[in-house]
């Protein structure tokens, strides 16, 4: 008997499947493999022993998950960037924190390199970045200017063979096991504006020590980075962008795949409150029989679609070159504030196993208490968006 074509399937209500071509689902496939196959397994132990597994980046690596949009010359895949929010997706179902070792990678050290970096730059970082032999961080926030990165107090002085740079960054993920760091500083050579640079590990005046206890992203190692006078040539330079379009060029691609990574996470507290709802009886029946656990599965399925569809419509649009950075304001924001709020109602209808690590929702709505801040917070979003319909500015 032929399927009915208009049945209503309820973990794909809008057909997002049939949105995809051959070749998205195939890499979307293969790091739902990889996620099942070598993350899950790690992540109970790895999380409550706050315990980053280095070698997850050769892993990464290895399945062809590092520098998805980067052209395969470099070592990447040359994939569209929808590709590259499926696969942040099927990461995030497993867990934010590893989620976010992929997205700095690829969006936030391997994008710069390409876009602004020169071509002795790209041959030297991208094959060892996109194998995973190389890990690397981006280092933007300091500890006083997170939100405000214009007020960064790093500083690079100008050599006779290049540069000098002190300073120190704040809340860096990789940054303790990273090998290369791109790192922005205000550069008293270019009008104080803000460039970024390549450090690499073991320079003089180098060091990151990790931030610990974290009860969020565990699993994902931060770290400081400080620099006490690094001194670098003048090919340590990103040659081709000047000022806070740097960094933010770089934010806009790391934001669109959290907004894909954080319906992948709502995604697993959703499937998981369901089923617990269908396996646990009160009351003489399952409690997904009663009025109210529905009510909120159904809110649960209704932002997770409403939420990938969103992030699919963006994704598009970047990869037919029509992306505005508000567009990306909005799904980052949406999708993370509405992911947490899955992950914490998820957390609620587990009752008291719902704290419990075998049941993974505490887990993810502790993860995403950070998703939801790092990479614009929530509030600086909507000042984002404030902005673009008053042409009013509210920052400050
Ligand atoms: C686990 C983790 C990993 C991270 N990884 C990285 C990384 O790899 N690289 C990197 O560079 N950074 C990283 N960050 C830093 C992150 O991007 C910052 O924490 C974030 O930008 C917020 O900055 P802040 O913490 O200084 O908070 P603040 O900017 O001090 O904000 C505090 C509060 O004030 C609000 N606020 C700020 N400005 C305004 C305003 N004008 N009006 C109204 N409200 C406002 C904010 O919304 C927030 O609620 C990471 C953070 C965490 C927690």
């Amino acid at each position: 008997m032929a399927a009915d074509k208009n049945a209503f399937v309820w973990d794909d209500p809008f057909l997002i499947e049939d949105q995809l071509s051959e070749d998205e689902r195939m890499v979307r496939d293969g790091a739902a493999a990889f996620a099942a196959d070598k993350l899950a397994p790690r992540i109970e132990e790895a999380y409550l022993e706050e315990k980053t597994d280095a070698g997850i980046f050769r892993e990464m690596g290895e399945a062809g998950l590092l520098g998805i949009t980067i052209p395969e010359e470099y070592g990447g895949l040359g994939a569209n960037y929808v590709t590259y929010g499926l696969v942040a997706r099927e990461v995030e179902r497993i867990d934010s924190g590893y989620r976010s070792m992929m997205s700095v990678q690829s969006s936030l050290v391997m994008y710069p390199i390409h876009a602004y970096g020169s071509e002795a730059q790209r041959k030297k970082y991208l094959p060892k970045l996109a194998s995973g032999e190389w890990i690397g961080c981006f280092g933007l926030t300091e500890p006083d200017a997170g939100s405000d990165p214009g007020g960064m107090k790093t500083r690079a002085e100008k050599t006779a063979n290049g540069y000098k740079i002190s300073g120190s960054k704040m809340w860096i993920s990789n940054a303790p096991i990273a090998d290369v760091f791109v790192v922005w500083a205000k550069s008293a050579a270019h009008d104080n504006e803000i460039r970024g640079f390549v450090l690499e590990k073991g320079m003089k005046g180098l060091s990151a020590p990790k931030i610990g206890g974290k009860l969020s992203l565990r699993a994902s190692i931060t770290g400081e980075v400080v620099m006490e006078g690094v001194e670098v040539g003048e090919d340590a330079l990103l040659p081709n962008v000047s000022g806070l379009k740097g960094p933010f060029g770089c934010l806009n691609r790391a934001r669109y795949g959290i907004s894909w990574g954080a319906m992948g996470a709502a995604e697993d507290c959703w499937h998981r409150a369901r089923q617990y709802g269908l396996d646990r009886k009160q009351f003489g029946k399952p409690l997904a029989g009663t009025q109210l656990f529905q009510k909120k599965l159904a809110d649960m399925q209704t932002e997770i679609a409403l939420g990938l569809q969103g992030s699919l419509r963006v994704g598009r649009l970047m990869d037919e070159g029509k992306m505005a950075p508000e567009m990306i304001s909005i799904v980052k924001r949406n999708n993370c504030g509405k992911a947490l709020d899955i992950a914490r109602q998820a957390r609620d209808m587990h009752g008291g196993n719902g704290i419990q690590i075998g049941y993974h929702v505490m887990r993810h709505a502790q993860n995403l208490e950070t998703v939801n801040t790092y990479e614009g917070t929530h509030d600086v979003h909507a000042l984002i968006l404030g902005r673009a319909q008053t042409g009013l500015q509210a920052f400050f």
